[in-house]
């Protein structure tokens, strides 16, 4: 993948077995930015100063500033940080979650980080922009490029904010394989990350567990060592990529499928997202790829309430389609 190499390498990139195609990276004044946001693609903003107030958060400045409160600090004896749902965990189901939630104050996070040796658990702190955080902070938020964001809120007919995380990883951490249901303008503040997007469409690529699994939304396929034979058509995934770094900002579409990883033998980063609800819902057809996973989602979820039993849902599917429909 040919990279301006600003301050990283392809060496500090974990190994994956497909090839992608490059996000365009655009600066924030062209027109083609708007251009493939409107048609819901994914591109890098170069130049815009969305969260430039936020460019001298260090950890030193941090842990100045974050204030007293307790944050949330997820922990993982390997580098993947997979979300869970724990309101989808039933008791019984056998789930065993890949990660530990914990509430943790910036100081002892920022100790943890700076004492980290390879082999030891990681820490993935991801906390909600709110005003448990110190004044010094909650200024920088108040002074993010609110004019850009909004902008493309309302040009592109996105619904209201619904919040602003802040992540502050481990080199080498990744958030694996998932999409979300909000549009997101994801900007990178200190450090590197590499970012694998893949459409809507390759829903059959993706293999998602269950909507009612704690994992909904995540792909079921291990990015480090796929299983081919559980999940063949993860071999003709087409997806894209880019390397975002200080001051540059992804626009990931909602529904998009998104893997981040934070560079490896890099710095420790930090980011922060702006999630967006979807704007309204235009039904034209031929159906758009994340419409029809809308619609896959409805179907689980009416299919759940009617059967009750998950595993009667594969059951009455295959019933009503093979032989009829295939
Ligand atoms: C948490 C983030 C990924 C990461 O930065 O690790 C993400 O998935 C998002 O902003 O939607
Ligand atoms: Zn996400």
């Amino acid at each position: 993948m040919a990279m301006d190499n600003k301050g990283w390498n392809a060496s500090q990139l974990r190994n994956c077995d497909l090839q992608f195609d490059e996000i365009p990276r655009l600066h924030h004044n062209d027109p083609k930015v708007d251009e493939l946001m409107s048609e819901n693609k994914p591109v890098v903003v170069l130049g815009s100063n969305l969260a430039k107030s936020a460019e001298k958060w260090d950890l030193d400045y941090l842990e100045r500033h974050m204030g007293e409160s307790d944050f949330t600090v997820f922990q993982s004896k390997s580098h993947k940080f997979k979300y869970y749902d724990d309101k989808k965990v039933t008791s019984g189901d056998g789930f065993v979650p890949p990660t530990k939630k914990l509430d943790m104050k910036l100081p002892e996070f920022i100790k943890r980080l700076r004492a980290w040796k390879k082999g030891e658990d990681r820490l993935y702190l991801q906390q909600g922009l709110n005003n448990t955080v110190g004044p010094a902070i909650v200024h920088d938020f108040l002074n993010f490029d609110w004019n850009f964001c909004t902008g493309k809120q309302s040009k592109h007919n996105w619904g209201s904010l619904t919040s602003n995380l802040m992540l502050i990883g481990m080199e080498g951490n990744v958030t694996p394989c998932h999409y979300d249901e909000q549009e997101n303008l994801f900007a990178q503040v200190h450090g590197f990350k590499r970012c694998i997007l893949f459409p809507p469409d390759q829903f059959e690529c993706l293999y998602p567990h269950p909507v009612h699994h704690p994992h909904d939304r995540q792909s079921m396929v291990d990015f480090d060592r796929p299983d081919y034979n559980k999940f063949p058509k993860f071999r003709q995934a087409k997806g894209f990529e880019t390397v975002v770094g200080p001051g540059e900002v992804l626009y990931i579409p909602m529904y998009w499928w998104h893997h981040v990883e934070s560079l490896m033998q890099g710095s420790y980063t930090v980011s922060v997202n702006f999630w967006y609800k979807g704007g309204p819902v235009s039904v034209s057809y031929p159906l758009k790829g994340h419409q029809k996973v809308a619609v896959m989602r409805n179907v689980e979820k009416m299919l759940l309430d009617v059967l009750q039993d998950p595993k009667e849902i594969p059951v009455l599917l295959r019933a009503m389609v093979l032989g009829r429909y295939t």
